[in-house]
């Protein structure tokens, strides 16, 4: 339990209504989660505003209100704060309230259009190989040594983020890795966060909708690095074109890692299959199970984050080429009898399909049919539909458009906008399958040995949200399922 004026500390007040010497029970942004003496914080967001909602929140018991205005009936047992930025205030507010667990944890951030995910899990996974006790936050899941915890954003609320940070602390973690996304920095759910190290992956075409315009997106994603204190480390992608004006204006000190240009860390690729990649780290010799120039990347990032610690290079390296794939990032499944290869990956990004599929034309040894089943979601960025058609009939032998996530949108529609992309040499290269189940089907019933099929869009998610309902659906089991039916 704390006191209200305890939790506040750091946060700008504009006016204030009542005392602020109250105990506090818990924290809340939204009014259908407030019991007696919480502390409701308002605020105005994307679909509703929860000043809307003030009322409500007291009615349940809230004896303290933050807010950007002050609402026109006060109740005299209620203390009213007017800030003015409650997302901020949230921020601080949660930071306080769990006793600021960031500065007891060793703190990765890492951001970027492709390859969250992957690294962070990578990291995870490489920290604890080598015995620490690790956390993790993911869009796949929340980690606090082998706990997992489900979680349905990739970076989550601040209250979320520095609940989950205390219960790691508690729990005696050491190291935390974290996805930060752009919504995430956007929405101020980092701030006041003591990150350690911050990483850099990539930045192409994603979340325009939300953004409006490429320049937006990037310079949200280098607020990340504009915020890092003196004491730590911005690692970046030199090859990306926008990884050295990321790190333009941080003062922490700067690492990079590339393949194509010289940097602290760098990888050259010596041979590549379905088995794996032969690498050169920083000139040792290594393989790695991993597939695709884009995993040089991710693990380059993982070594020069690792770099940061107490570890020796030696130690580094080997953990690296022990490092197992990430479920649902270039999930590959063989069948059994006619070696049909199927790929689950979770590229929804025109850059990320654009990569899969060049890494499976590079490593296709003879003319196998490369078929791509794609889709995009519903209620996200439209314009990234067409570009997607495009990539996917011209990279690919044959395509079926298919539902993603539907959300709230009609999913022939969607795919009509993906369509729209196919440029006319490329026509006759696809057909329309909505139902995801039957273009799997579909493309294992076609399949003839040695045939490579792509999965792209959902990776390791286990539901198609359909209305906001979130049916079972699972590419994995779908494929699994098909290479039996078909006797592949
Ligand atoms: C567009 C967006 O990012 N929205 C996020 C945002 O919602 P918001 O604050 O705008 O909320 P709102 O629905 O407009 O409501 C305003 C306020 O009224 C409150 N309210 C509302 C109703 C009520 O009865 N009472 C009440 O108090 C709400 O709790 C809220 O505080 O803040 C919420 C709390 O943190 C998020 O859950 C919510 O994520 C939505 C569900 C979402 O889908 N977000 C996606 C786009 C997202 O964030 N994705 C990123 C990137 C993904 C990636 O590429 O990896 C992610 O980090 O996951
Ligand atoms: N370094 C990379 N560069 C480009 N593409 C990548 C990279 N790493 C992964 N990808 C592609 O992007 C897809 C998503 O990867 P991952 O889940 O790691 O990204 P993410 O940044 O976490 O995405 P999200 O924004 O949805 O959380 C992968 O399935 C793969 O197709
Ligand atoms: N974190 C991403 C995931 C997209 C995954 C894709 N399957 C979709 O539903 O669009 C987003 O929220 O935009
Ligand atoms: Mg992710």
């Amino acid at each position: 339990m704390k006191q209200l004026k305890d939790i506040l500390y750091r946060v700008s007040l504009e006016e204030v209504i009542g005392r602020t010497d109250q105990d506090i029970n818990a924290i809340h942004f939204d009014s259908r989660e407030i019991k007696t003496n919480d502390c409701f914080v308002a605020i105005d967001g994307e679909k509703a505003n929860g000043h809307d909602f003030i009322e409500k929140a007291v009615e349940l018991g809230a004896t303290a209100v933050i807010c950007e205005e002050m609402p026109k009936n006060i109740s005299n047992d209620v203390t009213y704060v007017r800030v003015n930025d409650s997302r901020q205030a949230l921020a601080y507010m949660a930071n306080h309230y769990y006793d600021s667990p960031s500065k007891s944890l060793k703190l990765i951030g890492v951001t970027g259009t492709n390859g969250k995910t992957t690294t962070t899990s990578l990291m995870y996974q490489l920290f604890q190989n080598l015995g620490f006790p690790v956390g993790l936050i993911s869009t796949v899941v929340i980690k606090i040594n082998e706990k997992s915890i489900s979680t349905s954003l990739t970076t989550p609320d601040s209250l979320t983020i520095n609940k989950h940070m205390r219960d790691m602390v508690d729990a005696g973690v050491e190291y935390c890795f974290m996805e930060v996304s752009s919504h995430g920095i956007d929405q101020k759910r980092t701030l006041g966060l003591d990150f350690d190290v911050a990483a850099f992956t990539n930045l192409s075409h994603d979340h325009l909708d939300y953004h409006h315009s490429f320049a937006e997106y990037r310079d949200v994603k280098k607020r990340l690095f504009d915020q890092l204190p003196k004491t730590a480390v911005a690692v970046s992608n030199k090859d990306d074109k926008n990884g050295e004006f990321i790190l333009q204006n941080t003062s922490a000190k700067k690492v990079f890692y590339g393949i194509k240009t010289i940097a602290d860390f760098r990888a050259k690729i010596l041979e590549k299959s379905f088995e794996g990649l032969k690498l050169e780290l920083n000139g040792l010799e290594v393989w790695s199970r991993f597939i695709g120039d884009f995993n040089v990347y991710n693990l380059l990032a993982v070594y020069a984050v690792a770099s940061q610690f107490d570890l020796s290079e030696l130690e580094i390296v080997e953990a690296l080429t022990k490092l197992e794939p990430v479920a649902g990032r270039f999930q590959h499944l063989v069948s059994p009898k006619k070696k049909v290869h199927a790929v689950v990956d979770y590229a929804h990004t025109p850059d990320a399909l654009e990569n899969v599929l060049k890494t499976l034309n590079s490593i296709r040894t003879n003319n196998e049919t490369l078929t791509t089943i794609v889709g995009c979601g519903g209620n996200r960025d439209k314009t990234k539909r067409p570009v997607m058609g495009n990539i996917a009939t011209s990279l690919s032998t044959q395509v079926i458009f298919t539902s993603d996530n539907p959300r709230f949108e009609n999913p022939d529609e969607i795919i009509d906008d993906v369509e729209a992309g196919v440029e006319a040499q490329n026509t006759s290269k696809y057909i329309r399958i909505t139902d995801r189940g039957q273009a799997i089907k579909t493309a294992c019933k076609m399949a003839q040995a040695n045939d490579i099929i792509l999965i792209a869009g959902k990776g390791h998610e286990t539901y198609q949200d359909v209305n906001g309902v979130k049916n079972d659906f699972d590419d994995v089991e779908h494929v699994t399922t098909n290479f039996k039916l078909f006797n592949l």
